[in-house]
């Protein structure tokens, strides 16, 4: 499942400016730094490991604050790259592009193991310059344990 490029790719979040998001900031020390990248089918994906203090009640279980921020972060930060990609431009070249998320649904299906790593896999669509719609499934172990719509609208980069 996913791609088999992400040891020659450089995350999406490496390529981002100033980012000190909890999710996704490359400059959060103590964030999640969750890396996504574009899969040869188009989505892009995102594999992220928690650590014990992830987990929701029952120690075994990952927490579902844990799993919006992951479904959230890897959603919008997709959305940037596809607005670059779709300028014909590498990220963080020119003038920055900024997407922040204006909506989230999530449907918590299945409890997530918090010992094995998940899988985030979006698929994007672009409903018009300010607004992209994000379908995003969290899986562990090759089972659909959350999804999430998301809506990510564009907003200006000093935001
Ligand atoms: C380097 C940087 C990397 C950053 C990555 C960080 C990723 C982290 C992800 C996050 O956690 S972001 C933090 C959580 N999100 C927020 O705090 C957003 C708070 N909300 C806002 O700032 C504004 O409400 C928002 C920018 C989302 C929209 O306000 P605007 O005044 O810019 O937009 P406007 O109201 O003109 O709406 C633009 C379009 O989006 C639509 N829209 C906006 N909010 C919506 C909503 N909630 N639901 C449905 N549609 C919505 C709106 O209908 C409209 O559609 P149309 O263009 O078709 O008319």
């Amino acid at each position: 499942m996913g791609s088999g490029m992400q040891d020659i790719e450089i995350a999406f979040q490496d390529q981002l400016q100033k980012n000190h998001c909890f999710g996704c900031g490359a400059d959060n020390d103590q964030g999640l730094k969750i890396k996504s990248y574009w899969a040869d089918d188009g989505t892009a994906v995102c594999r992220f490991t928690a650590k014990p203090h992830h987990c929701a009640g029952p120690t075994r279980y990952l927490n579902g604050g844990i799993m919006a921020t992951l479904l959230d972060c890897h959603s919008i930060c997709s959305a940037i790259a596809l607005a670059y990609r779709t300028e014909g431009r590498a990220i963080s070249e020119g003038e920055s592009i900024a997407f922040v998320t204006g909506s989230m649904d999530i449907a918590y299906k299945q409890p997530v193991p918090i010992d094995s790593p998940v899988l985030l896999k979006a698929e994007l669509e672009s409903l018009s310059p300010r607004k992209t719609r994000v379908v995003c499934r969290l899986f562990s172990e090759d089972n659909l344990c959350a999804q999430a719509d998301v809506l990510a609208v564009r907003v200006p980069d000093n935001w």
